[in-house]
C-alpha cells in the first residue's frame, strides 16, 4: 500500500488523483490532503476517502471543516498547514497538485522528510528549480512528472542513455486561440479563453495555454527535471494533443509518446512506477480513427509569452520566479476583468523588464522576487494599465 498526501485535492488534477486512487484501492491510501477555498468539495472528499490530516488556506475555515467533519480527521490551516500535509508522517509519496508558487514550499518540506513528490505543480521548478533539484539529490528522493509532457519524456527517456538525446520536443495544442491571428485576440472574452480544444484543466493554466505561458513554464520545467540546456529543448505546434513529446536521439531516432489526452495516465504512472496499472476507463487509441496528426513551426512573434519564458530560462537567477510570479497576478487579474487578454503578455515583459536579476539565488532571494514581481505588476495594473 502507497500512502498519498495530495496537495489540491478539490482541483482538476486532484479530482483525477481520486479517480486513479479510487480505482486502485487496493494500491493506493489518500492519508493527508489540502484544499483551497472549495469547502464543500474538501468536505466530500474527506467524507470519502477519510484522510487522517487536511488543510485549507484560512482558520475560519479549518474551524467550520473541523465542525462538519468530526475528530477522525484533523483539520490544519494555512501555509503550516500545506506543510503538514506535504510533510505528513504516513505519507509516501506527495501529489502536488496545488496552482501556483505557492507550491514551492510544501514541496521542499517533503523532500526534507524523503517522500518521492509526484510534481503537477509546475510553478515549483519554475520558481526555484536549482533548488529543488539539488535538495531531491541530496534527500535521494525522486521526482516524478505527472505534466503530461514531462511524463512522456520520462518515458521516451525510460532506458536511454541521456547523453546520447539531442533534443527535447515538447508539443503545444495552440491553446484556445490556436487558429487566431494576433488581430483577433485583442476582443477575445474569459469565457472563450477557458474553452480549451482537448483538456479539461483549472483557470490558470487555461489561461496559460492560451497565452502559450503554459510551454514557456514546460520549457523550465523539463530544463530542471531532465538537465537539457535551452538551446536543446523545442517546441512545436500540435493540435491534436495525441503525442504528449519526442525526444530525439544522436544517430536521428525520434521516440515518441502517444496517448488519448487522459492526465489519469501520467498521474497513474507518477504513482505506480516503475510498474504500469490498469486503466480501465480510459479510451484507447486508435490512430485510424484519429487519422491525420497536425505539425506546425512555433511562431514566436505570434505567441509572445514562450520567447518570454526561453529569454526567463536563460537569463536564470530569479527571472524565471519573476516570469512566474508577473504571470500568475496577470492572469489573475484577465480572470477578474481587470486586463484584456493581450494585456497579459505586457504585464509580464514590463515586469521582467523592470527586473534585475540575482545570479546563484537562496530561497529568501526568490522568495523576495516572486514578491515583488508580483507587487510591480498590481502597480502596473493600478496604473490603468
Ligand atoms: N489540470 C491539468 O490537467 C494539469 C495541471 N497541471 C498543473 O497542476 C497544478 C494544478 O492545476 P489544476 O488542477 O488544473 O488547478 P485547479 O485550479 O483546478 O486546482 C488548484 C488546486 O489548488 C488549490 N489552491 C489554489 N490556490 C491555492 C492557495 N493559494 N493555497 C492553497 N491551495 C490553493 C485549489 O483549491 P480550491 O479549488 O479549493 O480553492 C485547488 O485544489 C498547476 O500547477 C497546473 O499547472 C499540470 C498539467 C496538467
Ligand atoms: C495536460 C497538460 O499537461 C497540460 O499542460 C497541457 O499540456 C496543456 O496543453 P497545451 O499547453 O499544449 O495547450
Ligand atoms: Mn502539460
Amino acid at each position: 500500500m502507497k500512502y498519498i498526501s495530495l496537495l489540491g485535492a478539490t482541483g482538476s488534477i486532484g479530482d483525477q488523483t481520486l479517480d486513479v486512487l479510487r480505482a486502485h484501492p487496493e494500491m493506493f491510501k489518500l492519508s493527508a490532503m489540502s484544499a483551497g477555498r472549495n469547502l464543500e468539495k474538501a468536505e466530500s472528499i474527506i467524507r470519502e476517502f477519510k484522510p487522517e490530516l487536511a488543510a485549507v488556506i484560512s482558520k475560519e475555515d479549518a474551524s467550520t471543516l473541523q465542525n462538519n467533519c468530526g475528530s477522525s480527521t484533523k483539520i490544519v490551516y494555512g501555509s503550516e498547514g500545506l506543510r503538514e500535509v506535504a510533510a505528513f508522517h504516513k505519507s509516501d509519496i506527495l501529489v502536488n497538485a496545488v496552482m501556483g508558487s505557492v507550491g514551492l514550499l510544501p514541496t521542499l518540506e517533503a523532500i526534507k522528510e524523503g517522500k518521492q513528490i509526484a510534481l503537477a505543480n509546475k510553478e515549483t521548478l519554475v520558481t526555484a528549480g536549482h533548488i529543488v533539484m539539488e535538495a531531491a539529490k541530496k534527500s535521494g528522493v525522486s521526482i516524478l512528472p505527472v505534466d503530461s509532457e514531462h511524463s512522456a519524456i520520462f518515458q521516451c527517456l525510460n532506458g536511454e542513455d541521456k547523453k546520447e538525446a539531442e533534443r527535447l520536443i515538447l508539443t503545444a495544442s495552440g491553446g484556445s486561440f490556436r487558429d487566431r491571428t494576433r488581430e483577433e485576440l485583442k476582443d477575445v472574452t474569459v469565457t472563450e479563453a477557458l474553452n480549451h480544444p482537448n483538456w479539461s484543466m483549472g483557470a490558470k493554466i487555461t489561461i496559460d495555454s492560451a497565452t502559450m505561458m503554459n510551454k514557456g513554464l514546460e520549457v523550465i520545467e523539463a530544463h530542471w527535471l531532465f538537465s537539457f540546456d535551452y538551446t536543446k529543448i523545442d517546441v512545436i505546434l500540435h493540435k491534436e494533443s495525441i503525442i504528449h513529446s519526442m525526444v530525439e536521439f544522436k544517430d536521428t531516432s525520434v521516440i515518441a509518446h502517444l496517448g488519448q489526452p487522459d492526465m489519469r495516465v501520467p498521474i497513474q504512472y507518477a504513482l505506480s512506477y516503475p510498474k504500469r496499472l490498469e486503466h480501465s476507463g480510459g479510451r484507447r487509441l486508435n490512430l485510424w480513427e484519429t487519422g491525420k496528426l497536425h505539425f506546425q513551426e512555433m511562431d514566436f512573434s505570434r505567441f509572445r509569452c514562450l520567447e518570454f519564458a526561453y529569454e526567463a530560462g536563460k537569463t536564470g537567477g530569479t527571472m524565471p520566479a519573476v516570469l512566474n510570479a508577473a504571470n500568475e497576478a496577470a492572469v489573475e487579474a484577465f480572470l477578474q476583468g481587470q486586463i484584456s487578454f493581450l494585456q497579459i503578455e505586457d504585464l509580464i515583459h514590463e515586469t521582467m523588464q523592470a527586473h534585475s536579476p540575482v545570479a546563484h539565488p537562496a530561497l529568501e532571494a526568490l522568495q523576495e522576487a516572486d514578491r515583488w514581481a508580483r507587487g510591480f505588476a498590481v502597480s502596473l495594473l493600478n496604473k490603468g494599465r
